[in-house]
């Protein structure tokens, strides 16, 4: 297993280029399943995530090159209808393939993915959705077995919780249905607005992606095209956020800053000079106090929960206490007890991180427990003092394209290593 070795007390400063964002890269990249055309997807980032994408969609028939970040899909003539459990126990994402699946091939067969190390994660209400278009839906041995008579039928849909998977399983399964389907609280994250945007580039009818209701007018087929997957905000993010607790400059390119305004927010009244153009957002925080600052986590347009870790590291090294409170994931705290391990000082308190001042921290061997905890864990061993060792960071792989490579670009002393 590889593990980070990460010298601290570095300063971040200088330019990184953002990736594509891989939750709007997944959705899309099994959103291919609907169409039997040519497609190439543009700006999609090298993780291990996509690669196990493609390697479901090959075992559909699909045939796929992926160079450069540009991904070329190929339909064939399909014959296996199945996300098998060795690929789904390394990546949730792949209940995605359901709806597509089942809506280009009237039936599915997708292993349950199961809890996580941030929660339960239930699927109810995917399959509820898709029970609603008319489909027959069992869990037997782990497996969810859909299937229709034809195609799947419009319907109204009104969701429970909002689910950003959810809202995209849901808006797939709906473009090639018969007539209309109308999501009611749906998310709105930029990713669904993104995946959206695909889908009508390849004919699909949608109207009010990044509203709460969505209204989809099924067609026939999809054709082929070119997109490109919008810059990833979550790793947008992450820089920014290492350039604050470092003291540092970060400039981040490529990126999309109207996607961002929850974390620039708060990075503002952390006491970061944050400033946007249209595709760069830029921070400088050379000679300023940084600040700990309140945060809750709720679905887009507020603070993202996928932000929560790295924020309740700079919580840890900002001047006076402050609340981090999680509401989506029930179990979004495992960085907690590690950065303890570094000096932190934090209080669990149900689903609130009460994060107080300390005044140092210390390098340690760490664990990665989930992809952003693991992504706190780096940032902080660049601001301990010695050597921190991150290990298990298969789990940051899913995530992070060339992480230690940018970091390094930006003045990080951090080398991957083999055990
Ligand atoms: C690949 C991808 O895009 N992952 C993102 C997606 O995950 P994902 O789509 O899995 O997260 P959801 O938005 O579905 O989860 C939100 C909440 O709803 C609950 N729920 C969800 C579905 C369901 O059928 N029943 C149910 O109860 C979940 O347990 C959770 O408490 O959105 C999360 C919330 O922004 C992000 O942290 C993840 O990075
Ligand atoms: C939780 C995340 O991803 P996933 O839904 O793929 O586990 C994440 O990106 O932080």
């Amino acid at each position: 297993m590889e593990k980070f070795v990460i010298q601290g007390g570095c300063q971040i400063n200088g330019d990184v280029n953002i990736s594509g964002a891989k939750n709007a890269a997944l959705p899309i990249v099994f959103a291919t399943l609907l169409s039997q055309s040519r497609i190439i997807i543009d700006n999609v980032p090298h993780l291990k995530d996509i690669c196990t994408s493609c390697e479901m969609l090959k075992e559909t028939g699909r045939q796929i090159c992926f160079d450069n970040n540009k991904l070329i899909v190929e339909a064939g003539a399909a014959t296996y209808f199945e996300a098998p459990y060795e690929l789904v126990k390394t990546m949730r994402a792949s209940i995605l393939a359901l709806g597509p699946l089942l809506a280009r091939y009237s039936q599915a067969r997708v292993s349950l993915p199961g809890g996580c190390a941030i929660g339960a994660r239930p699927v109810n209400l995917h399959i509820q959705g898709l029970q609603q278009m008319g489909a027959t839906i069992t869990v037997e041995d782990g497996y969810i077995n859909a299937s229709i008579d034809g195609r799947l039928k419009g319907a109204h849909i009104l969701m429970d919780i909002v689910s950003v998977t959810g809202t995209e399983n849901l808006m797939m399964a709906a473009t090639l249905a018969q007539g209309q389907t109308v999501i009611e609280n749906a998310a709105r994250e930029p990713e669904v607005v993104d995946l959206a945007e695909f889908l009508i580039n390849l004919g699909a009818d949608i109207q009010g992606a990044g509203s709460d209701t969505i209204t989809i007018n099924g067609v026939e087929s999809l054709n082929g095209g070119y997109y490109k997957v919008l810059p990833d905000r979550i790793e947008t993010g992450t820089f920014l956020v290492a350039a604050a607790v470092t003291g540092g400059y970060v400039r981040c390119l490529n990126a999309a800053p109207s996607c961002l305004e929850a974390v620039i927010l708060k990075l503002r009244e952390a006491g970061a000079e944050v400033t946007t153009g249209d595709d760069w957002i830029e921070l400088d925080m050379r000679g300023r106090k940084l600040k700990a600052v309140n945060i809750k986590t709720a679905p887009h347009p507020a603070f993202p929960t996928d932000m929560q870790a790295q924020f309740t590291l700079l919580n840890v090294i900002g001047e006076g206490s402050a609340r981090v409170t999680e509401t989506i994931f029930e179990n979004r705290f495992m960085h907690v007890p590690e950065l303890i391990r570094m000096g932190a000082e934090i209080d669990l308190e149900g689903n609130s991180a009460i994060c107080h001042p300390c005044e140092r921290l210390t390098g340690a061997q760490v664990m990665a427990t989930d992809l952003r905890a693991s992504a706190s864990l780096v940032i902080a061993g660049l601001v301990a003092e010695h050597e921190t060792v991150v290990e298990r960071i298969y789990h940051i792989d899913r995530g992070y394209e060339k992480i230690e490579k940018k970091l390094a670009g930006l003045g990080a002393k951090i080398e991957r290593v083999a055990e």
